[in-house]
């Protein structure tokens, strides 16, 4: 692949619907291999930024470019080139774990060959061997996660978009997820993520923090607490979402 300049550009995007602003003109870059995360409280606009970021959804004005494509004229070379995995949709409970393998290569186009080869090596690295033939839904939902990450970059794509992925699980079970979360970006792909985990906003190399659909705040976790006074992060993170209006739904 060649090499990109940035995996994200974006300039002043904005989607309103109606007369109402989701997100408003909002500014940043995100650099090959870096680990984004993308914080906001409910109701911030972060789904309805990364809906247009993913090819999913037009902007309404401004500019964005996602691994090199455009928003508005590559959607499909943007899905291409990422993958995505969120809290809500993942994978198939009722099918095995190489079924659910063998189906999301496949959507991801590929080819037999390199399904067989990533699948197996995915379930090595995860140490799944004598689970491989077992129903996802029997699974600890940490394993579920790791899985369903793992799976989301099988196609190797250059940025993975993670729409709050460890929910429900401890901070251990976090961790372990993290790990993985390392050894991509290593390999270069670029990680854009959501969470509401403080402990997991401080894995991140650079933090963006968005109130009423703005981006408030970007940084390194360090240098935010330095400009926010605190030493911690869910101090930042309340400092500037109780200037929010809006609530989440
Ligand atoms: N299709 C739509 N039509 C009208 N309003 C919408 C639409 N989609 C989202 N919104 C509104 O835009 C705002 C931002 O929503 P969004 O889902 O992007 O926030 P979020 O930061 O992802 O929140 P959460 O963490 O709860 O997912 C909310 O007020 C929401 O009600």
């Amino acid at each position: 692949m060649p090499a990109i300049d940035k995996a994200i550009s974006c300039q002043q995007l904005t989607k309103q619907f109606g007369d109402f602003v989701a997100v408003d003109k909002i500014t940043f870059d995100v650099n090959p291999g870096e680990i984004f995360g993308f914080l906001g409280a409910n109701g911030a606009g972060k789904t309805t930024a990364m809906r247009m970021l993913c090819g999913l959804s037009y902007p309404s004005s401004g500019q964005a470019q996602v691994a090199g494509f455009d928003v508005y004229r590559q959607q499909e070379a943007i899905k291409k080139n990422i993958g995505y995995m969120s809290q809500k949709f993942s994978l198939y409970e009722n099918l095995t774990i190489l079924e659910n393998i063998e189906f999301f290569g496949g959507v991801y186009g590929l080819s037999d060959r390199d399904l067989k080869n990533r699948g197996n090596e995915l379930i090595q690295t995860l140490g799944l061997q004598s689970e491989a033939k077992k129903m996802v839904g029997s699974l600890p939902l940490g394993w579920k996660q790791k899985l369903a990450f793992s799976v989301a970059i099988i196609h190797n794509p250059r940025i993975v978009f993670l729409d709050e992925p460890t929910g429900g699980v401890d901070p251990i079970t976090r961790r372990q997820f993290w790990d993985l979360i390392y050894a991509a970006a290593e390999r270069g792909i670029t990680i854009f993520v959501t969470t509401h985990y403080m402990d997991e906003a401080e894995y991140c190399n650079r933090i963006s923090i968005m109130v009423d659909g703005r981006m408030e705040a970007l940084d390194s976790p360090g240098n935010l607490k330095k400009q926010f006074s605190t030493d911690s992060m869910d101090d930042v993170f309340y400092q500037l979402a109780r200037r929010a209006k809006r609530s989440g739904d």
